[in-house]
């Protein structure tokens, strides 16, 4: 496949790698340099992008895949209040558009665990739940993307937590959350890729759930694995919908 990659950061350079040791080519790479002066015409042609840049960008960079006519796979969080409108205008430009916090393998194996956890100690009021998230200090996001995935697995499977709020340690005062309010808490702490925590605490015991990534290579090789699996199709997904264990 011709990708554009739209950033060239962390993660740009990583799936630029895995993208040449899976046979494709670079069409184009995409920075905010050259941005501003792109248009439609600049990219059509390519046979995917794939998006990790900055949340205002990316929404830039959909609007112009879905007028070029470019299938996008977007990697970048921080966006996702406006998710329903950009799935509205997806499927009215008969686009494609592929989304997800998290492309690793592990973390959507623990997306799926995580909701299994959830409907399992639903009837068990004794225990509280939080989440917990650790990333480099030079994320722009807070809480993360993937704690958002995880929070809303977890509030769709319980009858007591409502809505999540979020803490960021260090930059605020504590917020001690409502008996119904989900605390997100993150950490911002030197390089670390990507810490996602589950604890259950109860008065007599504590359940540990935890992905730690030691890299970026697992997100970035599962972006090239997203954007050949969306290849030749049309619509709004998710992540989740490409691995078989969810279906
Ligand atoms: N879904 C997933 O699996 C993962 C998602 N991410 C997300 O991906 C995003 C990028 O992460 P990193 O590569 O670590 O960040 P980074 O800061 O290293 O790279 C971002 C890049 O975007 C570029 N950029 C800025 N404005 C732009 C514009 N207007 N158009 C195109 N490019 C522009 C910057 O030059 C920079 O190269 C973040 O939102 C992060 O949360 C990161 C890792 C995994
Ligand atoms: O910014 C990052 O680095 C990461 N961002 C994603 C997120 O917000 O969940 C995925 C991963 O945790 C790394």
């Amino acid at each position: 496949m011709n990708i554009i990659l739209l950033g060239y950061g962390k993660m740009g350079q990583i799936i630029e790698r895995y993208a040449l040791k899976r046979g494709h080519q670079i069409f184009l790479v995409v920075d905010e340099h050259n941005r501003p002066s792109l248009t439609a015409d600049d990219i059509k042609g390519a046979d995917v992008a794939i998006d990790f840049s900055v949340p205002f960008a990316a929404l830039d960079n959909m609007n112009l895949c879905l007028e070029a006519g470019v299938p996008i796979v977007v990697g970048t969080t921080g966006w996702y209040d406006q998710l329903e409108e950009v799935k509205t205008k997806c499927l009215e430009a008969d686009g494609s558009i592929l989304y997800g916090s998290n492309f690793s393998i592990g973390v959507n194996v623990f997306f799926h665990i995580n909701r299994m956890l959830a409907k399992a100690l639903q009837p068990y009021k004794q225990y509280d739940v939080q989440v917990e998230e650790i990333h480099h200090i030079h994320k722009l996001d807070a809480p993360s993307g993937t704690a958002i995935t995880i929070a809303e697995g977890i509030l769709d499977n319980s009858d007591v937590k409502t809505n999540w709020v979020n803490t960021v340690i260090g930059d605020q005062d504590e917020i001690i959350p409502k008996p119904q309010e989900l605390l997100i808490e993150s950490h911002r702490i030197e390089e670390v890729p990507g810490t996602h925590t589950v604890l259950y605490s109860s008065e007599v015991d504590q359940i540990e759930f935890k992905h730690t990534a030691h890299s970026r290579d697992g997100f970035a090789l599962g972006a090239v694995v997203a954007a050949e699996w969306l290849n030749g199709k049309k619509g709004f997904y998710q992540v989740t919908e490409i691995f078989d264990f969810n279906k």
